[in-house]
């Protein structure tokens, strides 16, 4: 900041704790921080990396500047021989939709977690130099919800020792899948398998779509992308694909592990909730401290937007969702790389969960996330509409979220059947352990009563789990109860989905809120550090409260005493939380080329910047407008012709 006015100096001046320990603690570790930061740097002072513009490019030039970004990131990655993991670093700082993601998101997952050590060996280094471009073509365009209703079929044929694989309808066409439509040479197809005339359901083929020489799709494949998406720039910078037909390649194949890759993609998605959330909230909070409305007496000051109560009300949850998903994704990654080393040992029995949480935390955070990112566009006024305050990108390249990796109520779906059954198994010899390890204790969950009395007890984080324990257990009992009332479960299954999505919810939310509170029992350094995370979590867990209180007064988990005043509380944790709001993000430690918004800059300096951006787009080229001689001027003359009659 060197020479640079910061206007937020006062805000930040205000912190009540330890800024540089708490970006620690935000990161991960200091090594994730060190390399994160430098990064971060090196993609915003690379000007190939600039994104400024991507709102007015056409599709073509977008999507062509997507390529040229992609290539350059990869040159610098061989030129500065970059790891992994600060490979993987400098494409998320790049920030833009493109095959990469896919190649490495999905392909190369794909690969690892389902191909034989055989394939393996041969693809996995060709994919690594990117000698091979991938993608993961599952969803058809009569399919994606429904793996079993795929209909491609790969058909085995012993006399040339080869798969064939067909599409044989128009519904059967591969449609979605990122990178296929212009960029992918190879696929990770998903089809029936056929041998002897058997099926055996949906599994994993490696396909080459397209020649390594001059790029054209192989015979009888034929491929295109699907169109303009969502928003102007935003995931236009993706292909995403449609292909029919095609033949060959290689079966993989262990049964239980054909959906592995989407539990992995599902728990990376949540911690890139807590990425776009907090990105979103670091605009607004910013922007909320600059802005000033009303308030002001005697020619002073007017009030900044950030001081009312009702601004704080709408921001302050989702800065502590932010974290709170930080914190839920550090934990989601542990228990993926719990469930795969099981797997490797042929252990299968934490699948299930994993496969719950992965599914339910992802359908959870995503939502969340989304609908916060456009609360953060209201909560910055008429700017927020502007491209360049970075929301409205942000909104439309995340959105899909709830949808692609499994739309997000047949997620939660998923989660309702396994904890449906755990309630069929309490009493058994299956004791409930992980997640629904407090199901264990039904029997005192069903009646016990909260005992809060004044809105300080609400501070106590034993109170608030056993809320949250009581009403997620007694919505899942009931849920139950009434399933059992069906001759056909299948049936009761289908009658009472909304019910069972709202009990997947409310356990979804006892696992967020629960993880918070594990946080907050490790070492944590740093003046303050702790204590503000602790309101944090006490946040996230009463506005959540306060938002479904009808489940937790329906349930009798709580009064509406008590309910009242967990929002007392919210109000007092709000204005403790004031005074650190600009130092909670600044903790995120993004740069301004990363956060994109003339509202969310570092130094506060946002009309100058504002009025500056405006007169650069095409549109202030010429001060009269293209068009003008032929529509403007014979309707004033029209006009005046008329006004003179
Ligand atoms: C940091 C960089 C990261 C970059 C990441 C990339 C960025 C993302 C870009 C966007 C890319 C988007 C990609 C995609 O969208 S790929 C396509 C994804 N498609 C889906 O997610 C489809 C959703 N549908 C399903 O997952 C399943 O079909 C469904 C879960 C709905 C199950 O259907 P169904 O009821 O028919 O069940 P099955 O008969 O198929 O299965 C029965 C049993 O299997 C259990 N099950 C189901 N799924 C899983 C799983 N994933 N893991 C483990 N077990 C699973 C299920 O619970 C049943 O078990 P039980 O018999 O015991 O009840
Ligand atoms: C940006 C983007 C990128 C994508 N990338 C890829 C990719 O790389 N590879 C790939 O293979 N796919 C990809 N997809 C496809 C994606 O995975 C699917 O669109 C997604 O899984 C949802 O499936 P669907 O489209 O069939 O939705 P549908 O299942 O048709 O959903 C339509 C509606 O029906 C409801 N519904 C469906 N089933 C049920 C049920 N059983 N009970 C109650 N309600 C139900 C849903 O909630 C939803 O409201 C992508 C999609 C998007 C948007």
């Amino acid at each position: 900041m060197d020479g640079v006015v910061d206007h937020l100096a006062d805000e930040r001046n205000k912190a009540q704790f330890d800024v540089e320990e708490m970006k620690i603690v935000w990161a991960g570790s200091r090594h994730v921080f060190e390399l994160s930061d430098r990064i971060a740097r090196l993609v915003a002072s690379d000007p190939v990396f600039r994104k400024d513009n991507r709102a007015t490019l056409s599709r073509k030039d977008l999507f062509k500047n997507t390529l040229r970004k992609a290539a350059h990131a990869w040159k610098r990655i061989i030129e500065l021989r970059l790891s992994e993991e600060e490979a993987s670093k400098l494409r998320f700082y790049v920030d833009e939709a493109a095959f990469t993601d896919l190649h490495w998101g999905m392909f190369v997952p794909a690969i690892k977690g389902q191909a034989t050590e055989e394939q393996q060996q041969k693809w996995l280094p060709l994919a690594y130099k990117m000698q091979i471009i991938g993608c993961y073509a599952q969803t058809e365009l009569g399919h994606g919800s429904n793996v079993q209703g795929l209909e491609t079929t790969a058909t085995f044929d012993p006399q040339t020792d080869e798969f064939d694989i067909h599409s044989p309808t128009l519904t059967s066409s591969k449609w979605w899948p990122g990178g296929l439509g212009k960029v992918s040479t190879h696929a990770v197809v998903y089809a029936r398998l056929i041998t002897d005339g058997q099926e055996h359901g949906v599994h994993g083929f490696i396909v080459q779509l397209r020649s390594l020489d001059d790029h054209l799709p192989l015979p009888g494949i034929t491929i295109g992308d699907i169109g303009m998406k969502f928003g102007n720039g935003a995931y236009n910078t993706m292909d995403n694909g449609v292909t029919r037909n095609g033949k060959c390649v290689r079966s993989n194949v262990p049964r239980q592990l054909i959906y592995g890759t989407m539990v992995f993609v599902r728990q990376t998605i949540v911690s890139d909730a807590s990425c776009a959330l907090s990105r979103a909230v670091c605009i607004a909070t910013r922007y909320s401290a600059v802005r000033r409305q009303f308030g002001s007496q005697n020619g002073g000051v007017e009030t900044q937007v950030i001081d009312y109560k009702t601004q704080q009300n709408r921001l302050f949850p989702l800065l502590a969702a932010a974290y709170a998903f930080r914190f839920v994704g550090e934990w989601l990654k542990w228990l993926y790389t719990d469930v795969t080393q099981r797997l490797q040992a042929n252990d299968f029995s934490t699948l299930p969960e994993a496969h719950a949480c992965t599914a339910g935390l992802k359908s959870l955070t995503t939502t969340f996330t989304a609908d916060a990112i456009e609360e953060c566009r209201k909560l910055c006024g008429g700017h927020g509409y502007l491209c360049s305050s970075g929301l409205p990108e942000l909104f439309a390249v995340y959105v899909p979220a709830c949808t692609y990796e499994g739309d997000n109520v047949v997620l939660l779906l998923q989660v309702a059947r396994f904890l449906m059954k755990t309630v069929s198994q309490l009493g058994s010899e299956k004791k409930p352990v992980g997640t629904t390890a407090y199901m264990g204790r039904v029997e005192h969950l069903m009646q016990c009563r909260c005992s809060v009395q004044k809105a300080e007890d609400w501070l106590n984080p034993n109170t608030i789990l056993e809320a949250f324990e009581a009403r997620t257990a007694r919505m899942s009992v009931a849920v139950a109860q009434k399933l059992a009332q069906f001759a056909n479960p299948e049936e009761g299954f289908l009658e009472l989905s909304p019910n069972l999505v709202e009990a997947s919810v409310a356990h979804c939310q006892l696992i967020v809120v629960s993880k918070f509170i594990e946080k907050l029992q490790q070492d944590i350094p740093g003046k303050g550090v702790k204590e503000l995370l602790g309101m944090l979590c006490n946040i996230y867990a009463l506005n959540i409260l306060h938002k479904h209180l009808g489940d937790f007064l329906s349930t009798g988990s709580i009064t509406p005493k008590q309910g009242s005043l967990a929002n007392d509380q919210l109000r007092s944790l709000y204005s403790q939380v004031r005074p650190n709001a600009i130092a909670l993000v600044d903790a995120f430690n993004y740069t301004d080329h990363y956060l994109g918004s003339v509202l969310g800059r570092y130094d506060g300096n946002v009309y100058p910047k504002l009025y500056e951006e405006a007169w650069k787009d095409p549109l202030n080229d010429s001060v009269v407008p293209d068009g003008y001689h032929e529509y403007i001027r014979p309707l004033l003359k029209n006009q005046l012709r008329n006004a003179r009659l």
